[in-house]
């Protein structure tokens, strides 16, 4: 078993939704206006619907943190769901049924299987849970993965690549600048592509119709050799795709050169290796996207997650009525158009997490001082010494 793990509750328009992150260090400085300053990241992006503006999401800390630092407990984080205030009746815990059932599937949603499933008459069953509402709570735990790889010298960036098919063009891309602040509604770093984009976004809405896209994570600083290759479920790659693909709405994961894998020849997809003059290992390509054999190689991790198009569509597509069996159009609850900006902060918090639990299996877990030691030995002699 990992030795860190966490766990979300809650459902979208209940009172609240909240995470235990069990297996941090002891010792680690949490700032809660970093995990807020994610929150807030997750919620903004242009192509959000009506709820983004009803919630402000704000963490609060109930257990594991005293007086601003871990203490090797499992840590309990909560946000409030200010939505909860119109669905009291709605999502009461117990008491008679009110409001009117949702039993217009929609294709694309969890809707149909869901209700068979777990022998459901109201959709709203299912969709409270299978919601991306969910994902705020990713964003937290992610946040204080963050700081623990802050803490080790390890940044997790993201940035968004194309949404309905308007790309960012790579030479356009200040890669230097690529996950500090900016002023980009979608977390692009290409302005040019983000007014075509949002151009696209608007036409999306206009027709009732909804965009997906891509988004790209990178993290810097990590040590090579996380992970391992000798057992299957030890593979840092598969690990990172796992829980990128555990994000709702993603369908395509690539690491590094990726598909273009399947097109090149070994000369134009490896990434050959030199020594500098100091005598330590360095390549000039970075087509593995950081990771060779399962491990980290040394260089970038970097991945892109495809995000399909959200399912609530205001130009329904055709389904069918689950109380009556009759063929209808789809319901139209309110809705995003486009999350992938949102779906990129919640990319991070992912990778944030596979990477904190690889360094926490390689380095230890009890106390910061002793994880950031092991760590400074292991890359001392890794770095000419091997
Ligand atoms: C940040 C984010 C926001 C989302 N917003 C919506 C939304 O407003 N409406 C919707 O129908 N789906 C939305 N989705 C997508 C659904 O949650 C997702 O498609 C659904 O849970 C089914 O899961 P699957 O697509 O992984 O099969 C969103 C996804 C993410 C990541
Ligand atoms: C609430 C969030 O996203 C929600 C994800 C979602 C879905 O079906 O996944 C449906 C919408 O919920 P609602 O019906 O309340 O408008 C989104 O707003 C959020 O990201 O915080």
């Amino acid at each position: 078993m990992s030795m860190l793990r966490f766990m979300t509750a809650g459902e979208s328009h209940g009172p609240c939704l909240t995470a235990i992150l069990e297996g941090l260090p002891a010792g680690l400085k949490i700032d809660v206006e970093a995990i807020n300053r994610d929150l807030a990241r997750r919620q903004q992006g242009y192509g959000r619907g009506g709820r983004m503006k009803i919630e402000t999401d704000k963490v609060e800390i109930v257990s594991g943190v005293r007086f601003g630092e871990t203490l090797g407990g499992p840590v309990t984080l909560r946000v409030i769901n200010k939505d909860f205030a119109n669905w009291t009746d709605r999502m009461a815990v117990f008491g008679q049924p009110a409001g009117a059932k949702v039993t217009a599937a929609r294709p694309g949603h969890a809707d149909l299987t869901g209700v068979k499933k777990y022998n459901r008459q109201d959709v709203r069953d299912i969709l409270e849970r299978s919601s991306a509402r969910e994902t705020t709570m990713r964003v937290a735990v992610g946040a204080v993965c963050k700081e623990f790889l802050h803490a080790l010298g390890i940044q997790v960036v993201s940035q968004v690549t194309n949404i309905g098919g308007v790309e960012v063009d790579p030479s356009n891309v200040n890669r230097h600048l690529l996950g500090q602040e900016t002023s980009s509604e979608l977390n692009c770093f290409d302005e040019a592509a983000e007014v075509k984009m949002k151009e696209k976004i608007d036409e999306a809405k206009k027709a009732g119709d909804t965009l997906g896209g891509i988004f790209e994570v990178t993290v810097r600083g990590l040590p090579a050799g996380l992970g391992s290759h000798i057992q299957w479920d030890r593979r840092l790659d598969a690990k990172i795709a796992g829980a990128m693909m555990s994000i709702q709405a993603i369908k395509g994961v690539e690491i590094g050169a990726g598909f273009q894998c399947a097109v090149l020849p070994g000369s134009q997809i490896h990434d050959e290796v030199f020594l500098d003059e100091e005598g330590e290992v360095f390549r000039k390509t970075n087509r593995a996207g950081g990771l060779e054999g399962g491990m980290t190689n040394g260089e970038e991790v970097v991945v892109k997650a495809a995000m399909k198009p959200i399912p609530t569509l205001m130009t329904p597509l055709r389904s069918i009525d689950i109380e009556s069996r009759e063929a209808v159009l789809a319901c139209k609850e309110r809705s995003d158009t486009c999350a992938v900006s949102a779906a990129s902060v919640v990319g991070e918090a992912m990778m944030a997490f596979v990477m904190a639990e690889a360094i926490c299996d390689k380095f230890g877990s009890d106390a910061m001082v002793d994880v950031k030691a092991s760590l400074e030995a292991y890359k001392k002699r890794i770095g000419k010494d091997w």
